[in-house]
């Protein structure tokens, strides 16, 4: 089965998280698109969905489902997004199409966060992902001497800029070991928005897509 076709068959797993009349956090991605489409082909009909990037909203709309801003919406039933690398802790890296911050503040807001993923993205410890870090522009080359020092290899996306406005740092080689702690000291950084580990706030449930059928995980 190819990793298009798990994504589909996660992202078609998760519509039965979703109920009718409620209003949903919807993260971005390719994963995430392949939900958009189940959700506007089958019977669930929400209220309105609080999406994560300009990219998701355009789909949402697409399929005539209300877009509504995160300011407002108060708290959201479910988020569903998915990640580019997700342990068995269900603690991720985020952020390979730039969309971490957004992300991160939707899961915040939400009661549950459901992850759909194929199954490469299911790994046993993170870190081969280089870890996407959003900076205000005017800080790339502190926060990169910075990233420097705790052992990163800092790269600039080349011709990025998030919907929020700023750059994102790619950074291969840091210790994901111990991802809570990691992800609160980039944080600290003067400079950095937000940073791509999902540790902090995990998953509450995962999907996986695999070629023997959608597998279901939970947070310990
Ligand atoms: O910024 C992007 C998001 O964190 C995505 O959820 C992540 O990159 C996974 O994307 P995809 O479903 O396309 O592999």
């Amino acid at each position: 089965m190819s990793a298009q076709a798990q994504k589909q068959a996660a992202a078609e797993a998760a519509i039965a998280k979703i109920q009718s009349g409620s209003v949903i956090g919807v993260g971005s991605g390719s994963t995430v698109d392949c939900f958009v489409d189940a959700l506007a082909a089958s019977d669930v009909e929400i209220e309105a969905a609080v999406p994560a990037s300009e990219a998701t909203a355009e789909r949402l709309r697409h399929h005539g489902i209300e877009v509504r801003d995160a300011n407002g919406a108060g708290e959201l039933a479910v988020y569903v997004d998915g990640a580019d690398e997700i342990t068995r802790h269900l603690q991720m890296i985020k952020g390979g199409g730039g969309a971490l911050t957004r992300e991160k503040v939707i899961a915040a807001i939400a009661r549950r966060f459901v992850c759909i993923v194929d199954e490469s993205k299911w790994v046993t410890a993170l870190g081969d992902f280089p870890l996407p870090v959003e900076v205000i522009p005017m800080a790339r080359s502190y926060v990169g001497r910075e990233l420097l020092k705790l052992g990163g290899r800092p790269e600039l996306r080349e011709h990025f800029t998030t919907d929020n406005g700023n750059v994102i740092l790619d950074v291969r080689s840091l210790d994901c070991s111990e991802p809570i702690a990691l992800e609160r000291r980039l944080n600290n950084i003067a400079g950095v928005v937000t940073n791509g580990l999902f540790a902090v706030r995990p998953a509450d449930e995962l999907l996986v897509g695999t070629d023997t059928g959608v597998q279901r995980f939970t947070a310990a």
